[in-house]
């Protein structure tokens, strides 16, 4: 149920290019945004992304053309599904120095969607403040039918772990797989269908600046995430005027509204501010091939920046396979504490710092200054290896690293999923020995 049978809609390439795509022809005004007149009578409307006078470079915005207005709705009342999902600010427990670990989120005994599904881990700052991003898992296995989301806190970074989803948004329909992303821009309506029955991952909401691609500075032109594989969707529209419920979430707070019709009734679109997908596994990856573990942002896929320069409000980085070949290195990522905070999920395979305990679906929490690292086996592998060429293969593990320490959420600190023996895998390692005389 529930698996929508219509071929998946063509893609356009680049991120955030201007795009125009009609799926009507002649559905899209010719010249002018907003003519006395639209093309059948649609009804033209701008979507903003980032304020009217941000800079050229910054500004993101899409004028939709659609069977109704956006404004075409009841009032929003308090949305009584009960779910697990928190907004900014995050103060429901006290913060933590400590090192968390979760197990993944078991399939569900009762059909739940992708909205009820979400589950808040950690988050920072405040949506109101424009700073900040929160962490939600989920597990879903009923589709989303007459129901759409939609978010005016934050974009959506949606990263499955198990799974196929299927986005039916106002700008056009797309799949994503495991080891696959999608990015849906703030206030855009969507829902979630499940080609697999069941769908498990993890959801980054960024209520900071826009996800961008990372500067690659000496790297040069070409590298990491390559503008012309992440794709947008051509527009798509349904005429169905029948109920839809609208979930929102606004203030940190899920909010809900019944409309008489379908709100993927955008027949054209033209504009730079639009969902997109990435493939991971097209990602360009660099590493050292001399000496030293380089520090992961050589792994950034997406960067959220805050004012702050370098220092971002999230960046989002993966560890995909890749050849290693270091000489006379620890190859591992190494033991630090790091003034950025670091949540971490595994999509795929096995992490090369955690050699158990970090399951495909799971996360762990490794906030400012937090000491962490390879666990003790793995640590003792690497310093047993020998180091001839070796590639990692069967691993896609990520971060959501941020500037503002992550506070969870009271469900991340009682949930039995929680490993509280995580400290474990950092003891029993044998103390260095220096020489007698130097001891002294
Ligand atoms: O903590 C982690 O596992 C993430 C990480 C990986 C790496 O290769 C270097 C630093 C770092 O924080
Ligand atoms: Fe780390």
């Amino acid at each position: 149920m529930g698996e929508s049978k219509a071929p998946e809609a063509p893609m356009m390439a680049g991120f955030g290019n201007h795009f125009a795509t009609e799926a009507v022809p002649g559905a899209l005004p010719v010249g002018r945004n907003s003519p006395q007149h639209t093309p059948y009578g649609l009804y033209a409307e701008q979507l903003s992304g980032t304020a009217f006078t941000a800079p050229r470079a910054e500004n993101r915005r899409s004028w939709l053309y659609r069977l109704r207005p956006a404004a075409n709705h009841p009032p929003y009342r308090p949305y009584e599904g009960g779910t697990l999902m928190r907004g900014g600010p995050f103060d429901e427990v006290p913060p933590t120095p400590n090192r968390l670990r979760w197990d993944p989120l078991p399939i569900p005994g009762r059909p739940v969607d992708f909205v009820d599904a979400l589950v808040s881990y950690c988050g920072a700052g405040d949506p109101a403040a424009g700073e900040g991003l929160a962490v939600h898992l989920y597990v879903a296995n009923r589709p989303m039918e007459q129901r759409a989301f939609t978010n005016a806190d934050g974009e959506m970074l949606i990263v499955p772990q198990q799974g196929r989803l299927r986005l039916t948004t106002e700008m056009g329909v797309m799949d994503i797989a495991p080891q696959e992303i999608a990015l849906i821009p703030r206030g855009v309506r969507f829902k979630v269908d499940l080609p697999d029955g069941t769908a498990r991952g993890y959801v980054c909401e960024n209520y900071g600046a826009l996800f961008r691609l990372p500067d690659l500075g000496p790297i040069g032109s070409n590298g990491l995430a390559n503008p012309r594989d992440f794709e947008t969707p051509a527009a798509r529209y349904e005429d169905d005027d029948t109920p839809h419920e609208i979930v929102q979430k606004y203030g940190g707070q899920l909010w809900a509204t019944t409309q008489d019709h379908s709100p993927f009734d955008v027949a054209a679109w033209h504009g730079n501010l639009a969902p997109c997908r990435y493939d991971l596994r097209r990602f360009n990856t660099m590493n050292t091939v001399s000496y030293d573990h380089p520090d992961p942002s050589i792994f950034t896929v997406l960067t959220s920046p805050s004012d702050r320069a370098g220092t971002a409000n999230c960046d989002f980085v993966i560890f995909p396979p890749r050849w290693m070949v270091a000489e006379d290195t620890f190859r591992p990522p190494w033991f630090h504490r790091n003034v950025m905070s670091e949540f971490m999920g595994l999509i795929h395979g096995v992490y090369d710092a955690k050699a158990g305990g970090f399951a495909p679906g799971g996360a762990s929490l490794h906030n400012c200054m937090a000491g962490h690292g390879p666990d003790r086996a793995s640590y003792e592998a690497a310093l047993a290896a020998e180091l001839k060429p070796h590639r990692i293969t069967d691993t896609m593990a990520f971060m959501f690293e941020s500037r503002y320490p992550f506070r969870p959420t009271r469900f991340a600190m009682e949930t039995p999923l929680g490993q509280l023996d995580y400290d474990d895998c950092w003891s029993g390692f044998t103390k260095a020995r220096l020489p007698r005389e130097e001891q002294a």
